[in-house]
C-alpha cells in the first residue's frame, strides 16, 4: 500500500477522494488526511488563484512528513460578485469554515439579483506532489444556478445553494456518487488518475 496524503482537515473531501479512487478501480493508496500524520506548521492560503494555494498546500505538506501529497484548493466563483467568493470562500463572512454563515452572506448579497443572473461556478484546483519533486496541478469546473434557500443535506458548504446545470436538484440533494460525476472536485482528481495510478503500481 502506498500512503497518499490529502493535505486536508476537511473530512468530505477526504471521503470524495477516496470514493473517486474506488471508483476508479485504484486499490493500491490509502489516503490519509492531515488529521492522521503528525502536526506540521500550515501556511495560510494567500494566493490569487486556486492552483497557488493548491501546490503551496501540497509542497508543505510533502517537506513536513516526505508522503506524496494532494492538496484541493476550491471555492465558488458567483458571476454576479465579479467571481467571488473565490478563493475567499471557506472564510467569506469572517469566519474560517463557517460554513452556515458564509452560505447566507451570500444569499443576502444577492437577495436583488434576479433568477436569469444568478449563474456561478463550484472551481477546484488539485495539485500532486511526489518526494521526488513531481508536481502535477489541474482544474476542474462546474457549472450551475444559486437559488434562494438551502435544499439538500448531503455534501457540504454551498451545495445547499447550488442547482448544476442540467439539472433540477442542488448538489446537497444529489447522491455522493452523482455529485463525483460531474463535479469541480470529481473532474480534477480524475485528472490526476494517470499519475496516481502509477503512484499504486510503484
Ligand atoms: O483547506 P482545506 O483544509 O482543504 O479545507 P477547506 O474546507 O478550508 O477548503 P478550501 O480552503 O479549499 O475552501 C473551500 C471552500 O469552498 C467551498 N466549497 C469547495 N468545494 C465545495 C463543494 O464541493 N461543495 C460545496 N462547497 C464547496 C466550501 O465553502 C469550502 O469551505
Ligand atoms: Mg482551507
Amino acid at each position: 500500500m502506498t500512503r497518499l496524503l490529502l493535505a486536508s482537515r476537511n473530512q468530505k473531501k477526504l471521503g470524495e477522494l477516496r470514493r473517486i479512487l474506488e471508483a476508479e478501480g485504484i486499490s493500491g493508496i490509502e489516503v490519509v488526511g492531515l488529521n492522521e500524520v503528525e502536526e506540521f506548521p500550515e501556511a495560510p492560503e494567500t494566493a490569487p488563484d486556486f492552483e497557488g494555494n493548491a501546490v503551496a498546500k501540497a509542497r508543505d505538506a510533502v517537506a513536513a512528513t516526505g508522503l506524496p501529497a494532494i492538496a484541493d484548493d476550491s471555492g465558488l466563483a458567483v458571476d454576479a460578485l465579479n467571481g467571488m467568493p473565490g478563493v475567499l470562500s471557506a472564510r467569506w463572512s469572517g469566519r474560517h469554515g463557517d460554513d452556515e454563515a458564509n452560505l447566507d452572506l451570500v444569499l443576502g448579497q444577492l437577495t436583488d439579483t434576479p433568477d436569469e443572473r444568478r449563474g456561478a461556478a463550484f472551481v477546484c484546483a488539485a495539485a500532486l506532489v511526489l518526494p521526488d519533486g513531481g508536481e502535477t496541478v489541474v482544474r476542474g469546473e462546474w457549472r450551475g444556478t444559486l437559488i434562494r434557500e438551502r435544499r439538500g443535506t448531503n455534501g457540504f458548504g454551498y451545495d445547499p445553494i447550488f442547482v448544476p446545470d442540467g439539472g433540477a436538484r442542488t448538489s446537497a440533494e444529489l447522491p455522493p456518487a452523482e455529485k463525483d460525476a460531474s463535479s469541480h472536485r470529481g473532474r480534477a482528481l480524475r485528472a490526476l488518475v494517470p499519475d496516481l495510478r502509477k503512484l499504486a503500481g510503484s
